[in-house]
């Protein structure tokens, strides 16, 4: 267990199953994608440590009361505040996310421990009186939420830190044991967390971090009948299969984004400028609801752009580690050339890079991009990282026929004075969600958040509808 993390020193961390260090001589490296420097090593879990950990989960423990959840996940929270600067380093280290964006990340993180904490506290039953028709009888009908025997959490990269207090918390919050498995890209991050929950008191049969081979490791908890419920965050490819491969279980998707911001004529334009940049750039773009397509009328499409040029020099890139970064590296090279790749492909169909577009190792610069063909590829699929591809309207049905033409349907944003206009934005678009005069991203830690379409099944998340997919309603009924 690592006392804590000093940048530059390699944080050699273990997988847990259930508080018991994952023995294994296969280690992952976990560089830094910014200088390739080594951040940490983790141990590989096989197929065998997997069986360890599902029976390990299933053969459960003390029951924690309501209190006990409160108190664990409380004390989390505090443990978090004192080891902030050492969590934002950490995601830094691994991800190459700007610190600025780390420590803003340790923040969401603490928010969601501290409403998972209070959830813990509520009840959430109902009562149905029974003698309310004509056949109706003397009875009371009461709700309760139970608990789940079993459940697995698999996380994407991008908030190596949020993305798992999402998914661990709610399940601690409600007593269901879970298997966590972080991404490989950023796990130092997510087994930290792991260590403090140990370290508040959480019994060791609620969680296990496990990190390996896909096939030993996701497969397998995916596949398995014991397992009641898999939510999953990361992909719609991945997201996909394994709905595919999960068998007969409860299954939560939290997929891909290709968010819209509207911009319309009417718009504050100073505020539309700097929605777009913010929604755009922040997270280095890797948000699942980071702003993938500006949609702006084009009676106002020159002056727009002209300012967000401007407003886009001001995110300067660099070490991440230096708080004068404000977009750092996205994941890997891959996807830095990804990114590089579409660009170039826009231009091949007659888009103009009027600011960015240029790569260096894992740096993308952030980037503007006007005159994006409708069925350019950085539109129509998502594009993971700092760009911003701008596309003309005619008008709002222009726009809302356009945002809502490709598979996703996560988040957007529109920007109007005009509520008339507004509303029919939210009744128009299909998305999980319509921000006005906002980011598509924006959200609290505990507000319901998810997608339809390829970007999710329309089951919620955000810590109050997580309590829920991590437990099952049971009903009972009396004589009253
Ligand atoms: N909707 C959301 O809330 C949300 C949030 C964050 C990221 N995302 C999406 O995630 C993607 C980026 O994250 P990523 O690259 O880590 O996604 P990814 O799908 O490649 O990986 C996500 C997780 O799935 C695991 N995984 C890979 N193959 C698997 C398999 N066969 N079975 C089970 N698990 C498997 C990975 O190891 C990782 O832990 C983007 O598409 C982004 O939009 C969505
Ligand atoms: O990347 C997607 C996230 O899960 C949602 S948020 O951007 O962190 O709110």
């Amino acid at each position: 267990m690592l006392d804590t993390f000093v940048p530059g020193k390699v944080a050699a961390l273990t997988g847990y199953i259930a508080g018991q260090p994952v023995e294994s001589k296969q280690l992952l490296e976990v560089r830094s994608p910014y200088d390739g420097g080594m951040a940490g090593t983790v141990t590989l879990a096989s197929k065998s440590h997997t069986e360890a950990a599902i029976e390990a989960g299933l053969k459960g423990g003390v029951k924690l009361s309501r209190y006990e959840r409160f108190a664990i996940l409380d004390k989390t929270r505090q443990l978090l505040e004192e080891k902030k600067e050492e969590f934002a380093a950490l995601i830094t280290a691994e991800s190459g996310l700007c610190i600025r964006e780390s420590r803003y990340e340790v923040g969401r993180a603490r928010d969601v421990l501290h409403f998972a904490a209070l959830e813990a506290l509520k009840d959430d039953g109902q009562i149905f009186s029974c003698d309310i028709s004509p056949q109706g009888k003397a009875r009371k009908i009461f709700t309760v939420r139970e608990p789940l025997n079993l459940a697995v959490a698999i996380t994407p990269f991008n908030h190596p830190l949020n993305q798992v207090a999402h998914k661990i918390a709610p399940a601690i919050a409600t007593g269901t044991p879970v298997i966590l498995k972080p991404s490989e890209k950023t796990p130092l991050t997510a087994i930290r967390l792991s260590e403090l929950l140990y370290q508040a008191g959480l019994p060791h049969y609620m969680l296990s971090v496990l990190l390996g081979p896909t096939a030993e490791v996701a497969e397998v908890l995916v596949a398995d009948p014991r397992v009641e419920l898999v939510s999953f965050t990361g992909s719609v490819a991945v997201g996909k299969h394994i709905a595919k491969n999960a068998g007969y279980k409860k299954v939560i998707l939290e997929l891909g984004g290709n968010d819209p911001l509207i911009v319309l004529e009417d718009a504050d334009m100073e505020l539309a400028v700097m929605l777009a940049a913010e929604g755009a750039y922040r997270n280095s773009g890797q948000r699942c609801t980071a702003v993938k397509r500006i949609l702006v009328q084009d009676s106002i499409h020159d002056e727009f752009v002209r300012k967000l040029v401007e407003r886009t020099k001001e995110y300067v890139t660099g070490d991440p580690a230096s708080p004068e970064t404000r977009v750092g590296t996205v994941i890997d090279e891959p996807a830095a050339i990804y990114l590089e790749d579409v660009v170039k492909k826009a231009v091949a169909q007659g888009a103009e890079v009027l600011t960015g577009g240029n790569r260096r190792g894992a740096q993308m610069e952030p980037t503007v991009i006007v005159n994006v063909p409708r069925d350019a590829q950085m539109v129509v699929q998502e594009s993971f990282g700092p760009l911003a591809p701008v596309m003309k309207v005619r008008d709002l049905d222009d726009a809302i026929q356009l945002a809502n033409s490709t598979a996703f349907g996560l988040s957007s944003g529109i920007v109007t004075n005009d509520m008339q206009k507004a509303i029919k934005a939210v009744k128009e678009l299909r998305m999980g969600t319509v921000n006005i005069n906002e980011v598509p991203g924006y959200r609290i830690e505990s507000s319901p958040f998810g997608g339809i379409k390829d970007s999710g099944l329309g089951i919620k998340e955000g810590v109050i509808e997580a309590m829920k997919c991590f437990t099952y309603v049971k009903t009972f009924s009396l004589p009253w």
